[in-house]
């Protein structure tokens, strides 16, 4: 389990300001070693000023940020040399196939076999049969595979992916993701920012919802989705006198009728046990069921929930 895993990156109190606009208000978090950590955020939320603080490119006003035991402000020079950055930042030569922009960083990062690491890594990505054409011709996808590549050289212990699959189609994103879980299941551990809530739903072991500055919510998605209220299903049935028996017999389970569509509305807690309870009655009285469907909620509802309540407050 990812919760007996040592700490690795610890933030405390870390505060920045441009300025008089402040960024960061006090942050505090941590992220165990080879898990997938998710700061979501909306725009300016201060997600890439966290990842440039965390990675040496900027300097925090006050608070500290810790990985692997070095201080970032402190030892940044070893903090380098234990993390890899990909996202915002790409440095890709463009007029270079992709084979030869991965062996260009191999060497300069001083790969010992840059030529064999770029293949290995190239194969990684998906990317050995376009190998050999120039970036130029690249889809969008096909860069960030790139980048990740690049990034992975060396093989670093702990990687930053800043919004990695911004502006990619559907499916050049899943296969972004599978890439990530398999990165992560390997041992890196993957800090990730993201506006998407269910990029973070999907990846990450552990998440902290950044808003204005200041970390709003934390925990696991489903740590998150039980700050909400309950879940709800709707059963649909045959005929309309099975749609008053079965309100009847399900009374304790706060029915209601959607108007609509006719069908009976029922709060659960989401448990399988509720739910095979609420059916076993159904069917022990004859009434059959004729559709269910059932309404999980979303990380967007939490993060809408949070902030509404925020700004309500
Ligand atoms: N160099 C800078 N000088 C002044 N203000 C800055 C600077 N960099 C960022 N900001 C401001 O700080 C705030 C946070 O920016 P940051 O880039 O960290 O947000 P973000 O969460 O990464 O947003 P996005 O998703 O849009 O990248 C924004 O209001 C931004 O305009």
């Amino acid at each position: 389990m990812v919760q007996t895993k040592e700490t690795i990156i610890a933030i405390r109190d870390l505060q920045k300001s441009y300025k008089d606009h402040q960024v960061l208000n006090k942050i505090n978090f941590s992220v165990k070693k080879g898990s997938i950590f998710a700061l979501l955020g909306s725009n300016g939320a201060g997600k890439t000023t966290t990842i440039k603080i965390l990675s040496t490119l900027l300097k925090p006003d006050k608070g500290s940020a810790v990985i692997n035991g070095l201080d970032v402000t402190k030892k940044a020079e070893q903090v380098r040399e234990i993390i890899s950055l990909t996202g915002q930042y790409a440095a890709v030569d463009e007029g270079l196939t992709g084979r030869e922009n991965v062996r260009m960083i191999g060497k300069l990062r001083h790969v010992t076999n840059p030529n064999k690491e770029a293949d290995a890594l190239l194969g990684k990505v998906n990317l050995l049969e376009a190998a050999d054409n120039r970036v130029a011709t690249y889809s969008g996808g096909m860069r960030r595979r790139l980048d990740l590549a690049m990034s992975l050289l060396g093989n670093p212990p702990v990687i930053f992916l800043d919004e990695p699959t911004t502006g990619l189609d559907p499916q050049s994103r899943l296969s972004m993701w599978q890439m990530i879980k398999e990165l992560a299941d390997s041992g890196t551990t993957v800090f990730l920012t993201t506006q998407y809530l269910e990029e973070a739903d999907y990846l990450a072991d552990q998440i902290s919802i950044l808003n204005q500055g200041e970390i709003v919510a934390e925990g696991t998605s489903q740590d998150l989705k039980k700050l909400l209220p309950q879940g709800h299903i709707e059963l649909g049935f045959h005929h309309e006198e099975e749609v008053g028996a079965a309100f009847s017999l399900l009374k304790e389970f706060n029915p209601s009728i959607n108007q609509e569509s006719h069908k009976i509305v029922l709060t659960t807690d989401g448990s399988i046990k509720q739910m095979t309870d609420m059916l076993n009655r159904l069917d022990q009285a004859g009434i059959p069921v004729a559709e269910l469907t059932q309404k999980q909620p979303t990380l967007e509802d939490v993060f809408l929930t949070i902030i509404g309540e925020k700004e309500g407050a």
